[in-house]
């Protein structure tokens, strides 16, 4: 007996009716309705919702319930037995071998796979602003991620950003197929490939990509392999015991989580902070005063390492995004596998019960966070973030499956916002309000009304921006 709406039809349950792309938006309308925990039918299956932050330690930390069939058998076509999806059992020791190499000197090499980007991308940058165009900076910076993520696993000089490369347009097609059959995984997996033979013909040909990557690297000469930075395929390769089919599922879920999560949270950081002058000046006056970067050798200016870390102000504007807008909104499903009761809202859930943990619900519970609407970085200074619930933001999950790459994305992103403030300003080339969330995997910005030529060609604008060279170089 939860509360929650009843199923609008017998097949679809509630979906039929939630607006396209606006999956986070109508659930968090039922929490307003219903409260902390209530039920929806996502076609046929009762889901749980819960939005109560000691719930939600108790599933994903205490418990660690595993990922519910539903999710995992929708994304496993492309993903496979990577970290991901694998079943909790074999988790931890590939999670922990994997973990132990994602260290700080690997993440040193990454500032260096994302200088050698950044010289392509300023180069874009740098055409819009002489040519007053509108660039779609979401569109744009998704390509980004996608060559730092490439570089970082292969290690190779890979440049996507100014060539028409295969693998970005395929992980890009095996993303969206993806999204789509993630919604009727739960009833035509039995198909196999029948059900969805774009998807398995893409993940597919990504996988026979990265089978090549893995056969040149495992006969290359020692002396080689001592002459280049470590990349993921490296760490990948030395977990024991894993053959050539786990390593390329375990690129694969790299590439699929780590590029457009980061870039559409940079993508909101850009939507909230055009809107702010004050924001953007307090930035803008971090980077060029505080951290005082240096012109680097490709001609912009660029921090090292260590600078990155000094950029206080940036980084509490990157958590507040992350907050207000969660690019993994709808989050975590989880399948309870005891009889239990919820800490937090003394809920009872019987054995097989479905759950799902959206972040978007919990920051924008006022139990955690106040006025929860409003984009305000201070909210995470020392001061301000004393007795917050440690579970209240979700932006990278929580307990032993929570995001790997947090540290990498916060890096990432820190170094960007660094070289592109510091050297361009930028305004919104529409209206805010003609920007809306559209959520299909994550959540990203994307202009309300598209024109008919774009909607012919099946392009998107997601976020239209305008760039100025700033009159005075940092
Ligand atoms: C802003 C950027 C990012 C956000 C918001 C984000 C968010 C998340 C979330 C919510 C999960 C848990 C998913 C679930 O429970 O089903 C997750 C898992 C994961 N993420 Fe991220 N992520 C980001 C960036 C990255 C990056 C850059 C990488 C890789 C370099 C990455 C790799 C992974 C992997 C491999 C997992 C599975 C971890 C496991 O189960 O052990 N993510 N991420």
């Amino acid at each position: 007996n939860f509360p929650g709406p009843a199923p609008d039809s017998y097949l679809y349950g509630n979906v039929k009716y939630v607006p396209k792309g606006g999956f986070p938006a109508w659930l968090l309308a039922r929490q307003r309705e219903y409260g902390e925990v209530f039920q929806v039918w996502l076609l046929q299956t009762r889901v749980i919702v819960l939005s109560n932050a000691d719930d939600v330690r108790f599933v994903t930390a205490e418990m660690n319930f595993p990922k519910s069939d539903g999710f995992v058998s929708g994304l496993s076509p492309f993903l496979g037995d990577g970290l991901l999806l694998i079943d909790n059992n074999r988790h931890k020791a590939q999670r922990r071998a994997i973990a132990a190499r994602f260290n700080q000197d690997f993440m040193k090499d990454l500032h260096l796979h994302i200088e050698a980007t950044m010289a392509s991308f300023v180069q874009i940058l740098d055409r819009a602003a002489d040519e007053g165009s509108v660039l779609d900076f979401d569109a744009e910076i998704t390509k980004f991620t996608l060559n730092v993520i490439c570089r970082s696993a292969f290690g190779s000089n890979t440049d996507f950003l100014n060539r028409e490369d295969e693998l970005p347009s395929l992980v890009d097609a095996a993303l969206r197929h993806s999204a789509k059959y993630l919604v009727h995984a739960r009833y035509t997996w039995w198909l196999g490939k029948l059900a969805a033979p774009a998807l398995f013909e893409t993940a597919h040909k990504v996988h026979e990509f990265v089978l090549d990557m893995i056969r040149a690297r495992r006969s290359e000469s020692e002396l080689a392999r001592d002459e280049r930075p470590v990349d993921l395929l490296d760490i990948f390769l030395s977990v024991p015991g894993m053959d050539n089919n786990y390593v390329a599922s375990e690129v694969s879920t790299f590439l699929f989580a780590g590029h457009d999560t980061t870039s559409h949270t940079l993508a909101w950081l850009m939507y909230e902070v055009v809107q702010r002058q004050d924001i953007m000046h307090q930035i803008q006056k971090e980077v060029c005063e505080t951290v005082v970067l240096k012109e680097g050798e490709n001609g912009f200016p660029w921090p090292s390492f260590d600078q990155v870390r000094q950029l206080d102000y940036l980084n509490m504007v990157w958590k507040e995004t992350l907050r207000k807008r969660p690019v993994t909104a709808t989050g975590t499903y989880r399948v309870i596998t005891d009889d239990v009761e919820l800490p937090g809202t003394k809920t009872k859930l019987r054995k097989g019960t479905e759950v799902l943990i959206p972040p978007y619900l919990i920051h924008q519970n006022e139990r955690y966070w106040y006025k929860p609407e409003a984009f305000d970085p201070l909210r995470w200074t020392r001061e301000n973030s004393l007795g917050r619930h440690p579970y209240a933001l979700q932006a990278f999950s929580s307990g032993p499956r929570n995001c790997i790459g947090q540290i990498f994305a916060t890096h990432e992103a820190l170094v960007v916002l660094a070289v592109l403030f510091a050297r361009y300003d930028f305004k919104l080339a529409c209206p805010p309000e003609d920007i809306m969330e559209f959520h299909s995997l994550t959540m990203r910005p994307r202009l309300r009304r598209q024109s008919k030529l774009q909607q012919h060609k099946g392009a998107q604008t997601y976020l239209p921006v305008r760039v100025f060279r700033k009159s005075s170089k940092a």
